[in-house]
């Protein structure tokens, strides 16, 4: 029995495209599938860390389930993000989401490759300050509210189990780890991999 609080998208893997009610519904802003559009509805507290820079956590307990931010920033087309991205990753920090590496191929409904990348550099919210973990407490879901264009769906993380308050929310980059020393990982799990890519 799954506990009242999950969203009814719950079962569905990591990177899935889900949709939210929007203004094409009979139901008012109260309604249980309206999740992501209301915002952070969680309290959140960005922080300085020793190894990572800067990094959020839980201000309160969130069950899992819950939702806790989207990413947002700008959207840039591969051509962009690679040029930009390569000045990121000489500088060492990179606000770049890669849609692509989030989708799970085989489980989900959007087909063919996302042409987009999103960049937290200059335009972002809280969302930019979460790190990478190799044993992540958040999951990303591709979220479709009022456009059903599949290559424009919101980025909504979600808790992947009960985070207590005080402790660091990460999700996993899903970078490629690419031949070379890369740059290391210091999320500080059992199972790191040892690289952010
Ligand atoms: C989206 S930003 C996260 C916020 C960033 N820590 C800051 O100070 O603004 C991603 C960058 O944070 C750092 N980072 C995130 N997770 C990390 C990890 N597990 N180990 C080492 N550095 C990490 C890397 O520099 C990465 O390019």
């Amino acid at each position: 029995m799954l506990p009242d609080n999950l969203p009814c998208y719950w079962l569905a893997q990591e990177g899935c495209l889900v949709y939210e009610c929007n203004s094409l519904c009979s139901c008012d802003k109260s309604c249980q599938n309206r999740v992501l559009q209301k915002g952070v509805q969680v309290k959140l507290e960005v922080f300085r860390t020793e190894k990572k820079g800067w990094a959020v956590r839980a201000a309160e307990a969130i069950s899992r389930g819950t939702f806790v931010c989207e990413y947002i920033g700008e959207v840039l087309n591969d051509a962009e993000a690679n040029q930009r991205g390569e000045r990121y990753d000489n500088e060492g920090c990179s606000y770049l989401y890669d849609i692509d590496a989030h989708i799970d191929a085989d489980g989900c409904l959007i087909e063919g490759k996302v042409p987009y990348v999103i960049d937290a550099t200059k335009h972002g919210n809280v969302s930019r300050f979460i790190n990478h973990s190799c044993s992540p407490n958040l999951v990303n879901y591709q979220v479709l509210v009022e456009s059903m264009d599949c290559q424009l769906a919101h980025i909504g993380l979600y808790a992947d189990q009960d985070i207590a308050a005080g402790e660091e929310l990460a999700y996993d980059y899903r970078y490629n780890l690419l031949p070379g020393t890369g740059c290391p990982c210091h999320c500080g799990s059992s199972n790191c991999r040892g690289r952010l890519y």
